[in-house]
């Protein structure tokens, strides 16, 4: 089993440079789909496992997809296949983001139904409802959704929730939609803003990205664009805290402060000194940190993406913190490992009452979500002795070297492959000995 090994004490120092956004890229990549003509150019595409999930997507509705240091190409003039089966939805919740775009292209999409997760059912009704209300017909049935529609008719549709997937996924649609959509309660987060760049830049007219209102007025074809990819800000966040929760000071590079506003006015709170320079923040952990109350909401509220991390660093604060989240219903699994590190927190409803400061010790515990998985190694850097984190599947999915980077700045950290215990009997036996008939 792979682990990250972390023992705490250490401050860190030095420069990281910050990723294109997971959660940017692939919106992007499934918009692609949408050029009947020319190839699209993406750039800063970080080397993520979300990032092949997607791409095996698109390769199997028969896009050509290269992928080489940080670069995407994607050729989508081919004939598309519209069918997206369980094995890459169950990997990867945002592979149902090519519903829209194959809508709008070729009229049908028949995605396997994505389950449940580890952070709560997380339904799709309100992307169904805005194709519904675009005229397309659906189906739910033996585990898929299928969609069918001659051709897409621009409408008013409001969400119930300002849903990212859904604001994207109908934004999607509608770039070819006939007449003119609008998004009411649209999500407006900074990934919209970057997928909605790109759509323009593809011939769509796509207007109010980054308010609650989203005005598309459908075009006939779009080709092919060349699109850079925003810095992460939820990576850059990550390495905020870890700055912050080892008494170090570390330059992050490559973010753009404005993504980052209630992270730096949370943090900034608690005592964190962050400086603003250009294209970076200086972040330095102060001796003490002082407890703050955390309400997860959408942009720009406090992102649900950086809550796990932040218990982290509440955990090392004085006083009593609370962490409401409101955006997934069930995004506290990571409390329980806390626990098992001697973290102090209580779970009332949507809330997490953390107690501080912790004397935290290293245990072994499991990422139960990706960002679960990289507050429990930001914990393992304050813990007294060896932290393990294993079920890494989750951190890869949206962290580069997550583990090397952090080693860059002087953590006392490695990724290992142990072998279990109750492993070892599954393991292959080594093949046996060929005699040569030759040897004399
Ligand atoms: C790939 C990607 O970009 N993932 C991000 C995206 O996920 P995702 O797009 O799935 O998140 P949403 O904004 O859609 O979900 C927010 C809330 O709305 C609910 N909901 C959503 C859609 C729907 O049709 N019905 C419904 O009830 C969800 O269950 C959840 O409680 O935004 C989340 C909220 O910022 C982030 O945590 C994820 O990292
Ligand atoms: C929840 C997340 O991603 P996803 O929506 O892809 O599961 C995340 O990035 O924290």
């Amino acid at each position: 089993m792979e682990k990250i090994i972390v023992r705490g004490g250490r401050g860190l120092n030095g420069t990281v440079r910050i990723e294109g956004a997971k959660n940017a890229v692939l919106p992007v990549i499934a918009a692609s789909i949408l050029a009947s003509e020319g190839k699209s150019n993406i750039y800063d595409v970080p080397a993520l496992a979300d990032v092949y999930t997607i791409n095996e997507v698109l390769r199997n509705l028969n896009c050509e997809v290269e992928y080489e240091n940080n670069h995407i190409t994607v050729n989508a003039e081919g004939i598309l296949k519209t069918e997206a089966p369980f094995e890459y939805v169950r990997k990867m919740r945002a592979s149902f983001l090519v519903m829209g775009p194959l809508l709008a292209r070729v009229g049908h999409a028949r995605i396997a139904l994505p389950g449940g997760c580890a952070i709560g059912s997380r339904p799709i009704d309100q992307h169904l409802k805005g194709f519904e209300a675009m005229g397309a017909e659906v189906e739910i049935g033996n585990g898929f959704i299928e969609a069918k529609v001659d051709q897409l008719i621009g409408t008013k549709i409001y969400l119930d929730f300002p849903s990212v997937g859904a604001t994207e996924n109908i934004m999607m649609a509608a770039t070819m939609a006939k007449g003119t959509t609008i998004i009411e309660n649209a999500a407006e987060e900074p990934e919209i803003v970057c997928l909605a760049n790109y759509l323009n830049a593809m011939g769509a007219k796509v207007r109010g990205a980054g308010t609650g209102t989203i005005r598309i007025e459908g075009v006939k074809k779009l080709i092919g664009a060349e699109h850079t990819i925003i810095p992460d800000r939820i990576e850059a966040g990550t390495f905020m805290i870890a700055a912050a929760i080892s008494k170090g000071d570390v330059f992050i590079e490559n973010v753009l402060p404005e993504h980052l506003r209630p992270l730096i006015a949370k943090m900034t709170e608690m005592g964190v000194i962050i400086v603003e320079e250009s294209n970076g923040l200086r972040v330095i952990g102060p001796e003490k940190l002082k407890a703050v109350d955390i309400k997860t909401m959408p942009h720009p509220g406090f992102p649900t993406d950086m809550q796990a991390q932040m218990m982290s660093l509440l955990l090392q604060a004085e006083g009593t913190a609370v962490i409401t989240e409101t955006v997934f219903e069930n995004r506290f699994m990571h409390v329980e490992e806390f626990r098992r590190m001697n973290g102090n927190i209580k779970i009332e409803g949507r809330a997490a009452i953390i107690s501080g400061p912790n004397n935290l010790q290293a245990a072994e515990v499991a990422a139960t979500d990706l960002r679960a998985g990289a507050a429990l190694v930001l914990a393992g850097l304050v813990a007294d002795g060896y932290t393990r984190v294993t079920e890494l599947k989750h951190i890869d999915r949206g962290y580069v070297d997550f583990a090397g980077k952090l080693k860059k700045l002087g953590a006392d950290i490695e990724r290992v492959f142990e072998v279990e215990e109750n492993e070892l009997e599954n393991l292959e036996a080594p093949a046996p000995l060929k005699m040569d008939p030759n040897f004399a």
